[in-house]
């Protein structure tokens, strides 16, 4: 078989790993014919032939450094760091870097490489020949085989299908690098139709200011495999995307599902529905199952929490009210300078209610809330975590208006750089804050993160400054802790000699919290049936008359000694040092309102 046949067979097999998307592979095999042919045309001297085998060479070198290129691009789009590094250099005036492959230099094989041997980067499984089988292995070359005539490079007609495989990705890739804005946002924009579709890059790090754009209209194209398609369209034509929500008028705004009014239930929203009637978000392949994960912790609408059923912590509401409600209502006005919060810290001692008022701010904006427990972060996916937190904020995104509350967020953000901590964790920890800088990018999109911690003070300094605004959740005053008598009890029967002030009087410096004091009135409400139950006679009777002894016992009032016999009980969970070190803390590090 003569060189340019098999040559030009390497060609098309490496453009074929190129189509495939296996462009490892390709400049592996591109890297290896560049040698080749570097090689051969060498050997020929001044003859004609090796000027054409010269520029067949210098064609090959053009096509690999498109697909470097691309897989840099590729790269940078589902790694922040990798853009970061990418719009650092595309700042510096650079071009694609080419540590994919090192430079043809002749008579030497790529490193860490037999000959043309390729490395399959595919994913396993699919439908694709074995590379091996089919790598070039380079042709019969002088140094080889005895060669009887000069070969031609054959004609250039028959070298011109690279444009064909990947003009549509580097259409996209140039519509980036002279769109004015990111490279992969603009990418993203042309492939998927949706700018921050990985999540945004870094966002101080980058050396510019992120645009800030109009709510997005666009959704993904989806493919018959349920993934995103993408929008193969030139950047002369931008991609028109379908409308969500079945269309519209052009121009219109994405119709977003109703906002309740403060204070007042959503009763609109179809419960049974996670995403709200909203298109389900399309996770990248291979990232299903997280989505999944993160989809299993996401509510939408009504929690069954309103702030109605939070006793006290009126201030901490006030403030809740303004920095999470009010963008959500008026996201015109919370713009530049009032653009929302990064995050929120809710700090203070256990049981305060923190939790409760969490969801009720959800309940009460119609956000969709997104309850993620550091411990789903960090064990179960250790290594994945990384993953997971951009998946996260990619479904955050997605499903804006959105709320991500992340409980005991001390112990995924606490001090960095012990000894002990497991890089997997060290790096979650870098995308979360990485994430926490690109909330603010997109006005269109608002996704709050909101933190409670009971050791605000394990906080490392990183996240504590993401969590720009920090609201004291303290312990139930005088009046509070009536009011949490009084919401604990609305279904019993009282006695008549029942008096929340003095309860609470009695409380009175005895840290005990919100918690504490629901765990008293529940103590109380059960000594009725402990008095029934205290006959024997009726105890006897339980199996035959239960349910008629529960009623009776339902309808007995609870006394005031219940009460005082409860508080005997149930110690309080918090105590005075406690107390300070939170105070001293709020003194420190609480913003000033
Ligand atoms: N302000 C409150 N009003 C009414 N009930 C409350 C309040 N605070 C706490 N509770 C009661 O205490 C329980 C625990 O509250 P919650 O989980 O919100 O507290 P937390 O501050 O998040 O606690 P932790 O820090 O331990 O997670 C609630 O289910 C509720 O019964």
């Amino acid at each position: 078989m003569s060189t340019s046949q098999e040559i030009y067979r390497a060609v098309k097999q490496a453009r074929r790993y190129a189509l495939e998307g296996n462009y490892d592979a390709a400049i592996t095999f591109y890297t290896g014919l560049e040698v080749e042919v570097s090689a051969y045309a060498g050997t020929l001297g001044d003859r004609p032939e090796a000027f054409q085998w010269n520029e067949v060479r210098q064609r090959m070198a053009a096509e690999r450094a498109v697909l470097v290129e691309l897989q840099q691009e590729l790269a940078a789009l589902v790694n922040p760091a990798e853009a970061v590094r990418r719009d650092r250099q595309l700042a510096r005036g650079g071009g694609a870097v080419d540590d994919a492959a090192p430079a043809p230099t002749a008579g030497r094989s790529p490193p860490d490489q037999g000959p043309y041997a390729v490395r399959d980067m595919r994913p396993a499984g699919g439908n694709r020949a074995a590379p091996s089988s089919g790598a070039y292995s380079g042709p019969s070359g002088p140094q080889g085989n005895n060669r009887r005539h000069v070969d031609a490079p054959p004609p250039a007609s028959d070298w011109s299908s690279m444009d064909d495989y990947t003009a549509p990705i580097r259409n996209a890739v140039r519509g980036a690098q002279g769109g004015g804005g990111t490279s992969s946002a603009t990418v993203n924009e042309h492939l998927y139709g949706d700018r921050d579709r990985f999540g945004p890059a870094e966002g101080p790090a980058m050396g510019f200011t992120p645009p800030t754009r109009q709510p997005s209209n666009v959704a993904p194209k989806v493919a018959p495999s349920g993934r995103p398609a993408p929008t193969r369209t030139p950047p002369s034509q931008p991609a028109q995307p379908a409308r969500q929500n079945g269309g519209g008028a052009a121009g219109g705004k994405e119709k977003k599902p109703p906002i309740p009014k403060f204070g007042k239930r959503n009763d609109n929203i179809d419960k049974g529905d996670p995403t709200n009637g909203r298109p389900k978000f399309c996770p990248r392949a291979g990232e299903e199952e997280l989505a999944s994960l993160i989809e299993a912790d996401m509510y939408v609408g009504n929690l069954n929490v309103s702030f109605s059923d939070i006793a006290g912590q009126e201030e901490a509401k006030g403030l809740l009210e303004e920095a999470v409600v009010y963008p959500i209502l008026m996201p015109d006005y919370f713009q530049g300078i009032r653009r929302p919060w990064k995050g929120i810290l809710m700090y203070g001692p256990p049981g305060t209610g923190k939790t409760m008022l969490a969801k009720a701010v959800a309940s009460e904006c119609g956000t969709t809330f997104f309850n993620i427990s550091p411990a789903t972060l960090t064990s179960k996916w250790r290594g994945e975590g990384e993953k997971l937190i951009r998946v996260l904020f990619d479904m955050a995104r997605h499903y804006a208006p959105s709320t991500i509350f992340i409980d005991e967020i001390d112990s995924l953000c606490g001090q960095r750089g012990g000894g002990d901590e497991h890089e997997a964790s060290r790096r979650a920890k870098g995308v979360l804050l990485t994430q926490m800088d690109g909330v603010g990018v997109d006005p269109g999109k608002i996704v709050m993160v909101l933190g409670a911690t009971n050791h605000p003070w394990d906080i490392d300094e990183a996240m504590r400054r993401r969590l720009e605004k920090r609201i004291y959740i303290p312990l139930p005053t005088h009046d509070d802790r009536i009011e949490l008598f009084k919401i604990n009890t609305r279904s019993l029967r009282l006695a008549p000699n029942v008096d929340f002030d003095r309860l609470s009087k009695i409380l009175d410096d005895h840290f005990y919290s919100a918690a504490d004091i629901t765990t008293v009135a529940r103590d109380a409400a059960m000594m009725t049936m402990r008095r029934f139950l205290s006959d024997e006679n009726t105890k006897k009777e339980l199996k035959l008359r239960g349910a008629e002894i529960g009623k009776l016992a339902a309808e007995e009032p609870v006394s005031m000694d219940d009460f005082m016999n409860a508080i005997r009980k149930v110690p309080s969970s918090v105590n005075v040092d406690q107390i300070k070190k939170f105070e001293e803390w709020k003194k420190e590090f609480e913003t000033i309102v």
